[in-house]
């Protein structure tokens, strides 16, 4: 099995790249990044053969530029996007937005000329650049997706595993809607060991809010102290990679384009639950969710679709 990664030579890239190529099921991997990232790419190619290696691996990697799209990604069964300009100081969401759009765009439009791949989109804003993905590529929504609120959903979980005081294994949580400040977490459908978060003793005292405000300013904060996250994205990326290779069905919170399936909402991506199979997104399960979630969830929709309207004609 073929995988690209274009944005390869950047933190998430590059790690999500080394954690494929440790998959047995994973053959091959293809790292592309612009021209002058290709002696990163280079050093990151060795470092990676030197840890195969140590575990008696063998994957084929190969280089390519984002000059060689189409080429380069053509067979893939998935190219992961990571590609973008950081946020730099002074520079709004909208900024960010206005350049990522244009550099996903590019490629979105190379890729589909003449491959037929999943796109995963894991540049910021995610559920915009996803949006533009599927627009740009003409592509089913079956297989343009995003990465989503999945991290922040497991950035949620782990917080109210350490407030129980329970392994993370047992807490079932997730958080929909826009990977940024509008996120909506869904005590609702948060269960530990199977019963109800508002039945476990301690519920009365739990603190929600520090625990939201937590989980929304967790990627700031690591960028803070190390620069920017890594591990983190790059375990979830390769949680929903494996997912599809595995044809799996687990329901995974993605940003994909809603079509009527949450409260009639459409024509926005943006992070839902959805059912993950070989074929990309199978089902958007179309939960019932509380009268004050749905509200959230609805602003939610508003701010990425005034983002939208801004961008799509980028
Ligand atoms: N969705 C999520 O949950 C999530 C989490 C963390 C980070 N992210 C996003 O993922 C993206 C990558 O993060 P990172 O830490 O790897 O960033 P990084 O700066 O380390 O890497 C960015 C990559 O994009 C390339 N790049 C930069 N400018 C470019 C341009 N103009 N044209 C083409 N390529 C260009 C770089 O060469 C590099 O390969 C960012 O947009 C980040 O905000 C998303």
């Amino acid at each position: 099995m073929k995988i690209s990664v274009i944005g390869a030579s950047g933190r998430i890239g590059s790690t999500v790249s080394f954690l494929l190529a440790r998959e047995p099921s994973i053959k091959h991997i293809v790292l592309i990044s612009r021209e002058k990232s290709l002696k990163k790419l280079e050093g990151i190619r060795m470092d990676m053969y030197d840890a195969l290696a140590a575990e008696a691996r063998d994957a084929e990697i190969e280089i390519y530029s984002d000059k060689e799209i189409p080429d380069a990604v053509d067979g893939s069964e998935i190219t992961i996007i990571s590609a973008g300009v950081p946020r730099k100081d002074g520079m709004s969401r909208l900024d960010l937005a206005k350049a990522n759009a244009k550099i996903i765009k590019n490629y979105v439009k190379d890729i589909s000329k003449t491959c037929d791949t999943k796109l995963f989109i894991i540049t910021n804003p995610v559920d915009i650049m996803t949006q533009k993905a599927l627009f740009e590529s003409g592509y089913d929504r079956s297989q343009v997706f995003g990465l989503g609120t999945h991290l922040d959903s497991m950035r949620f979980k782990v917080a109210i595993a350490k407030y129980f005081g329970v392994h993370i294994g047992e807490v079932r949580t997730r958080i929909i809607g826009e990977h940024g400040d509008t996120m909506v977490p869904l005590l609702s459908a948060t269960a530990i060991g199977g019963i109800p978060i508002s039945r476990m003793p301690g519920y009365e005292n739990l603190p929600y809010k520090e625990i939201v405000e937590l989980v929304k300013s967790r990627g700031e904060e690591i960028i803070r102290l190390k620069g920017g996250s890594e591990y983190g994205p790059a375990s979830a990326v390769v949680n929903v990679i494996k997912t599809i290779i595995n044809d799996d069905k687990r329901v995974l919170t993605l940003s994909t384009y809603l079509d009527g399936e949450i409260d009639s909402i459409s024509g926005i991506c943006i992070g839902v639950p959805v059912k993950l199979g070989r074929k990309g997104i199978e089902e958007i399960v179309p939960i019932r969710i509380s009268p004050e979630e749905l509200e959230t969830f609805k602003h939610s929709v508003q701010v990425l679709k005034a983002c939208w309207e801004d961008i799509k004609n980028i």
